[in-house]
């Protein structure tokens, strides 16, 4: 059972007792249901999450569902309660009936929204990250996609799928050198490892989800995102330019500068930023924000639209002979999570990305490189660039020693040069001047395939599992698909090191379950490898550096790629 935080309401952790509607969201690794509380007769959000195409380990799991049960604040979206179901892990929070302000921009207001409703959502957003970061959390995916509206006009920050606690030690605190979030809005620190990061990468999110909401979506978003992590590092930090800009105020875009410095300590708290002059004259979200969604269908039918709207934007434009690019890319634009690389290997994978726009962003602050981040990419051999971007579209490459096998084929090979070629790519001042709405065509007919098959609206022949949310609870599914889920990764995320007499296979960490990633994928058809992971001896366990997204990398592999390219 679990409680409301007004202490009146009890929520069942019995999906009987829910009614599943209409789908109002979808992420990297869950669908949002509005939902019936029926012994209420109560509407709520009900988050699905996948378990099988989850990105995050059973901890992660565990400590979002743990996070959201003990959140206690009006800007911050908590949870009612969380169970599992069969494979997924139902969530169960308040409705926020107007969704997303990502949604909301796709809908109504594709280039971005006017000044006041920012500042009351930048604002609400900062009250929600002052109280996160005083009870010790990172929230490390702050993005328009996670900031939710309700018709009152109440804003509150949502999704804790990627949050970290600030008091981790050990392994905890070491995992806070994995490159985790979407890229686009993730801080430079975050991209570079060893650096180690806390709560100031939320603020330097919070600046780029306010050029988010001034413009319609994130810089750099039209990149995939070795580039954009290349681009985060190397280049001046992005912003609102004086010119292109003139209808932002001054307070805003030195607020938007102030967030968005490389040197996390020198950027403010939040506290400090609350303070900012720009959040003195802010209205109340009920006048600035509510105006934004008058006269909108409701929700379900907003995010109908927006997934027929992506799929026809698609199918006219389709990639040439790449489903799996188009995917891929789609995955990236929608800015879902799902990217949660190893940062050497995504280092890897961009060295072998050949910076061709150079033309296009002549004279942009996009491709002004920052003193001292130059050798990032300068030392690698550029004779190797094209031929391997190329050899990227085949099914595996070898690189350094190194096989990458095809996971979803990055699909940045051709896509990277077609969006390069497009003169819409052209930007300025670190922002881009016109973008395409994002693609989702794919990502839909999957995700409603998956549906189809594993939620059922009715709450009838539903097994639940209700309770703690154990590791016998969440993987004590069955033996079988605890083997699917060991097959899926091997063959989607293998990377294999070729040295003499010697082939290792890496794995995720303990009780892995598979990657945000592989649902996206059109990947090759499962085969059995039974056993396989239970015969990984400890030694190559140590070895692993983790396995994420696409590839995953064993520390041996890391040390062989150092050593070919200085990074
Ligand atoms: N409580 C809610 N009320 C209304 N809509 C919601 C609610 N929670 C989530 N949504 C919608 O569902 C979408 C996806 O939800 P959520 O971000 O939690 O999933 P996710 O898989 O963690 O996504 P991502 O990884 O992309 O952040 C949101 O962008 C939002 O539009």
């Amino acid at each position: 059972m679990g409680k409301s935080r007004s202490g009146q309401r009890v929520y069942s952790a019995n999906s009987c007792d829910y009614k599943l509607l209409e789908e109002i969201g979808n992420g990297a690794s869950a669908t949002v249901f509005r939902a019936i509380y029926l012994p209420l007769n109560d509407v709520v959000a009900v988050k699905c999450l996948d378990l099988d195409r989850c990105n995050s380990n059973l901890d992660d799991i565990r400590r979002e569902a743990q996070t959201m049960n003990l959140i206690d604040h009006p800007n911050v979206v908590s949870a009612h309660c969380s169970f599992v179901v069969e494979r997924s892990l139902w969530v169960v929070m308040p409705f926020m009936a107007e969704g997303s302000c990502l949604h909301l921009m796709k809908i109504a207001h594709p280039d971005g929204i006017d000044e006041p409703a920012i500042a009351s959502i930048l604002k609400e957003t900062l009250k929600a990250l002052v109280y996160l970061h005083e009870q010790g959390h990172i929230h490390r995916d702050v993005k328009a996609g996670n900031v939710l509206l309700d018709t009152n006009g109440a804003v509150k920050l949502a999704d804790f799928g990627v949050s970290a606690c600030m008091f981790d030690s050990g392994d905890r605190q070491r995992s806070r050198n994995t490159f985790v979030g979407t890229p686009c809005w993730m801080a430079p620190e975050v991209l570079q490892p060893g650096s180690g990061y806390n709560s100031k990468a939320d603020i330097w999110s919070f600046g780029i989800t306010a050029l988010e909401l001034a413009h319609g979506h994130a810089p750099f978003s039209k990149y995939p995102p070795m580039k954009v992590l290349l681009m985060t590092i190397q280049n001046a930090p992005p912003g609102l330019d004086y010119v292109r800009d003139k209808k932002f105020s001054k307070s805003f875009k030195e607020m938007v500068a102030m967030c968005l410095v490389k040197d996390q300590t020198k950027r403010p708290t939040a506290v400090k930023l609350l303070k900012h002059a720009f959040f003195k004259i802010v209205k109340p979200p009920e006048l600035t924000v509510k105006k934004l969604f008058a006269d909108l269908p409701p929700l379900w039918n907003r995010v109908k639209a927006i997934q027929h709207k992506d799929a026809a934007q698609l199918a006219l434009k389709r990639m040439p002979s790449s489903e799996q690019e188009a995917l891929s890319q789609s995955e990236y634009q929608r800015g879902v999570s799902a990217w949660n690389f190893d940062v050497e290997d995504l280092k890897i994978q961009a060295s072998l990305l050949q910076d061709d726009d150079d033309d296009d962003v002549d004279g942009n602050t996009e491709n002004r490189v920052d003193e001292g981040m130059q050798s990032f990419t300068n030392n690698q051999d550029p004779s190797t660039s094209r031929s391997t971007l190329d050899a990227n579209s085949s099914y595996g490459r070898q690189i350094n020693g190194i096989q990458l096998q095809k996971i979803e084929e990055v699909g940045y090979g051709s896509s990277v040069e077609n969006r390069m070629n497009d003169p819409g790519n052209s930007s300025n001042n670190g922002q881009e001047i016109s973008e395409s709405s994002p693609d989702h065509g794919p990502l839909t007919l999957v995700r409603e395939s998956f549906q189809a098959k594993s939620i059922s609206p009715s709450a009838k022949d539903r097994r639940t599992q209700s309770g703690p949310l154990t590791p016998a609870v969440v993987l004590g599914h069955s033996a079988s698909e605890r083997g699917h889920t060991l097959e899926r990764t091997d063959i989607e995320t293998q990377v294999t090191t070729e040295k003499p007499n010697k082939r290792i296979s890496s794995f995720s960490g303990p009780l892995m379950l598979p990657n945000r990633a592989s649902a996206n994928s059109l990947s090759a058809p499962i085969k059995s490898s039974g056993g396989y992971r239970d015969s990984l001896d400890e030694k190559v366990k140590a070895n692993l550096v983790q396995i994420k997204g696409r590839f995953s990398v064993t520390s041996e592999n890391v040390d062989l790629v150092k050593e070919s390219l200085t990074f």
